[in-house]
């Protein structure tokens, strides 16, 4: 293998920055030509490719986003989409493609490499944690870390006029960043996706934790589950007691990485070279127990969550905050 492409694609995630730059440096240093892909597929299929040098990815390591840019595209779902992009892979000589991404952006992966003479592997890059083949996706611990500053600032209001705090945080269908930031920052319920909850109960630990003493009631919400402008309201007509609502959105996905993410990127990324240089394709690495592994796209994206820790942490959340 001579040339090694990279792209970004799907929600952008901090530490993707750091990712790139472990791939660039690790090709260069074993004799590879780096070619940097813009836009995702979108640009892919648009031939937005330049060669990357070790200074491309200088002074990256720290920045949320993506240098490289990030999109959705719906043509590259298409067999002639990705037709498209095998052609535009042949012009500029690339071999084998790292892809850093989520689960559709994996797929894409296999799809090309399922219909193209291209190798792929894919590394997990999206704030949402929602890949069972992997403990932690890149750009996860920043959120749940910028997720736990605002829960910090929200606890102050919420004490100072005693009224319930309902935050809404990006996930999609998956409950992590919702779960640990409760979790680390003391929230009193968490309702997330993987969890049965119970409305009349949630009203009911709010009335005792105020009989208590309790001066705020904080309670993280999974998007997906029901907006928190609605839950809000209807905790405030139910218990009397004043409730807001916050949404974090967007913010969740930028800012500077935390040392976790820059660390998992920097493994994730040379790891995925080596796979290319040993002619592996169809591959996505990630961290269990904190080693590097890799597996087959396929079985990857069919592994299911391990539900017990997640339980544990669950139900270690509601004996902490109640
Ligand atoms: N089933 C699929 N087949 C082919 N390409 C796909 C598929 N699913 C997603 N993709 C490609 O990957 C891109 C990113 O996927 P998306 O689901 O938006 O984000 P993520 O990779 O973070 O899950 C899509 O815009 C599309 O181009
Ligand atoms: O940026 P958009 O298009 O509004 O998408 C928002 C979604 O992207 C995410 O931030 C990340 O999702 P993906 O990484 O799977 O693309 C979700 O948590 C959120 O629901």
């Amino acid at each position: 293998m001579r040339t090694i492409g990279v792209l970004t694609s799907g929600g952008d995630a901090p530490g993707m920055n750091a990712a790139i730059r472990a791939v660039v440096r690790t090709g260069i240093a074993n004799g590879l030509r780096v070619m940097g892909i813009q836009r995702g597929y979108s640009g892919l299929m648009n031939g937005e490719i330049f060669e990357m040098t070790r200074s491309s990815v200088s002074d990256i390591i720290q920045r949320g986003g993506t240098i490289l840019k990030s999109a959705r595209s719906a043509e590259f779902r298409t067999p002639e989409g990705r037709k498209k992009a095998y052609n535009v892979l042949k012009v500029f000589g690339i071999e084998g493609l790292v892809v850093i991404g989520g689960d559709g952006s994996f797929t894409g992966a296999k799809l090309l490499s399922d219909e193209w003479d291209i190798k792929t592997v894919g590394i997990p890059g999206t704030i949402d944690n929602d890949l069972a083949y992997t403990d932690y996706t890149i750009g996860f611990d920043t959120a749940v870390n910028t997720v736990l500053d605002a829960i910090n600032k929200l606890r102050d209001t919420s004490t100072s006029h005693e009224r319930v705090s309902v935050v809404e945080v990006m996930g999609r269908h998956c409950g992590d960043i919702a779960l640990y930031a409760g979790l680390a920052g003391g929230a009193e319920s968490i309702i997330i996706p993987e969890e049965d909850y119970n409305f009349d109960e949630l009203c009911k630990t709010i009335i005792e934790g105020k009989v208590k003493g309790k001066l705020h009631n904080l309670i993280l919400l999974a998007e997906g589950i029901g907006g928190a402008e609605e839950l809000a309201k209807k905790i405030e007509e139910v218990t009397g007691i004043e409730s807001r609502a916050t949404v974090l959105g967007h913010i969740q996905r930028g800012g500077s990485p935390t040392a976790f993410d820059r660390i998992l990127a920097s493994r994730l990324g040379a790891r995925a070279v080596e796979l290319l240089l040993e002619g592996k394709s169809k591959r996505v690495v990630g961290i269990r127990d904190n080693k590097i592994v890799d597996f087959d796209i396929t079985e990857a994206l069919e592994m299911e969550k391990r539900r017990d820790d997640h339980k544990k942490l669950y139900e270690l959340s509601k004996i902490l905050g109640y």
